[in-house]
């Protein structure tokens, strides 16, 4: 089980990542792409690694509009899995 990390740890943590925030509890960071079919593209990668990581976003996505919600349900909050993902995401997603 992953531990849980402190408010200090995130704001830590947060330095590492390009353009995320924390939240309402949620490693929050939100995208625009071109169009649909460029922003589903960039989806579809990002699930492909996030099945990879076994770790998953609620994410929402309206036209070209891609908003990522991250934490860690098995306890509560975030963790070093929410920080994995969150920079691949950004590798994915680098100079877009
Ligand atoms: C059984 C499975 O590994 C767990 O439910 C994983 C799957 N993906 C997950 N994703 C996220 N974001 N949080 C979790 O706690 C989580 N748990």
């Amino acid at each position: 089980m992953e531990h849980k990390m402190t408010n200090e740890q995130i704001t830590i943590g947060l330095q590492t990542l390009d353009d995320w925030k924390f939240t309402d509890g949620f490693l929050t960071k939100s995208l625009k792409f071109k169009n649909f079919k460029e922003t589903f593209s960039i989806m579809t990668q990002i699930a492909f690694e996030c099945e990879h990581q076994g770790h998953h976003p609620n994410w929402e996505n309206v036209y070209n509009n891609l908003t990522i919600r991250l934490n860690t349900h098995d306890v509560g909050g975030i963790t070093e899995k929410d920080f994995v993902l969150a920079k691949s995401i950004d590798t994915i997603t680098a100079g877009r």
